[in-house]
């Protein structure tokens, strides 16, 4: 089974947030789903879910349309917390109604993560604490057995601990039930612990997807040049992501033999590669807003 994102777009209040975003998800895939705030994560995700109609495209479950075909909604769980009505509920009684609307839902695996986390089980969700509402949020939409979870901000407010237990949680999920799980968030760290491939959400779209396991041709460089002036081919093959007088810190998206030629060059006092992260393919596909704020900052100082 394949989910399908069709040329997906989307305005809110005549803002254009969502332009023809295209992509597909595949069973027991974990997607990273990264961008800047208000880049349209979690808009996306309302829209894959039928919270809100696309103005264009359409969501896919194989040749189905998700929308319209109400047999598949329960392939699909997304519990947008804490705007979600479910934050009223107790997890005793969120069971009773993701019973009926997940054909599949996991009720005894639900009660023993509700019980082994410490969670109350008749206390309402909106007086859980911050962390203790996403922990809430991860194990309802495993026990759900939906094919596809998205989770938005996952690990955002866990201690470390409980950190841990959840990417746990999130890589059992996927080897014991084959689940797709989107997830979107700003920890890019944690991110590559986890994902298969990572989708950056840029300019309304689906700027790029990319996998720091598979690719070989993206690279990082730190190096000390020589001259006055940073080599032309440096700016026009790379990306600056740092630079302090002659030494600069530089990714390449598409590393070639050539460049690594140039770079063991007399242009260059020292060059090593550094071991590259998702951080810096995000830093470096931002780095011209970075740049200017760098300059306007220098000129405000
Ligand atoms: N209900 C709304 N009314 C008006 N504007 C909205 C509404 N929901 C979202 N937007 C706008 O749509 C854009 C995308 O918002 P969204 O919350 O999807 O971004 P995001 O990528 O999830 O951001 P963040 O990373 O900060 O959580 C933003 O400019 C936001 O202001």
């Amino acid at each position: 089974m394949t989910l399908v994102i069709e040329n997906i777009s989307k305005k809110i209040q005549d803002k254009q947030v969502l332009e023809n975003v295209c992509f597909e998800l595949h069973q027991g895939e974990i997607v990273g789903l990264v961008g800047r705030n208000g880049a349209g994560k979690t808009t996306l995700f309302g829209t894959i879910a039928g919270e809100l109609l696309p103005d264009f495209g359409h969501i896919g479950l194989d040749d189905l349309d998700y929308n319209k075909t109400t047999r598949l909604h329960d392939q699909l769980c997304y519990v947008d917390m804490p705007e979600n009505w479910l934050h009223y509920y107790s997890p005793k009684k969120i069971k009773t109604i993701f019973k009926l609307a997940y054909e599949n839902f996991d009720e005894s695996w639900y009660d023993a993560e509700i019980k082994r986390f410490g969670l109350n089980n008749s206390k309402r969700i909106r007086t859980y604490s911050k962390g203790m509402r996403a922990l809430f949020v991860i194990i309802v939409s495993f026990a759900s057995r939906a094919q596809y979870v998205l989770l938005d901000e996952p690990l955002d407010g866990l201690d470390v601990l409980i950190r841990d237990q959840v990417k746990q949680l999130i890589v059992n999920q996927v080897t014991q039930h084959n689940t797709t799980i989107l997830i979107a968030s700003h920890n890019l760290i944690e991110l590559d612990t986890l994902v298969d491939r990572i989708l950056l959400l840029k300019n309304q779209t689906i700027d790029r997807t990319f996998a720091i396991e598979d690719n070989k041709n993206i690279k990082k460089y730190q190096l000390a040049f020589t001259g006055e002036e940073l080599p032309r081919f440096l700016r026009e093959s790379g990306t600056i992501i740092a630079q302090t007088g002659h030494i600069v810190t530089i990714v390449f998206n598409d590393f070639s033999e050539e460049l690594g030629i140039k770079l063991a060059g007399p242009e260059f006092k020292f060059v090593e590669e550094l071991q590259i992260s998702s951080e810096d393919v995000f830093r470096a596909s931002f780095a011209e807003e970075a740049f200017s704020w760098q300059q306007e900052l220098e000129v405000d100082a």
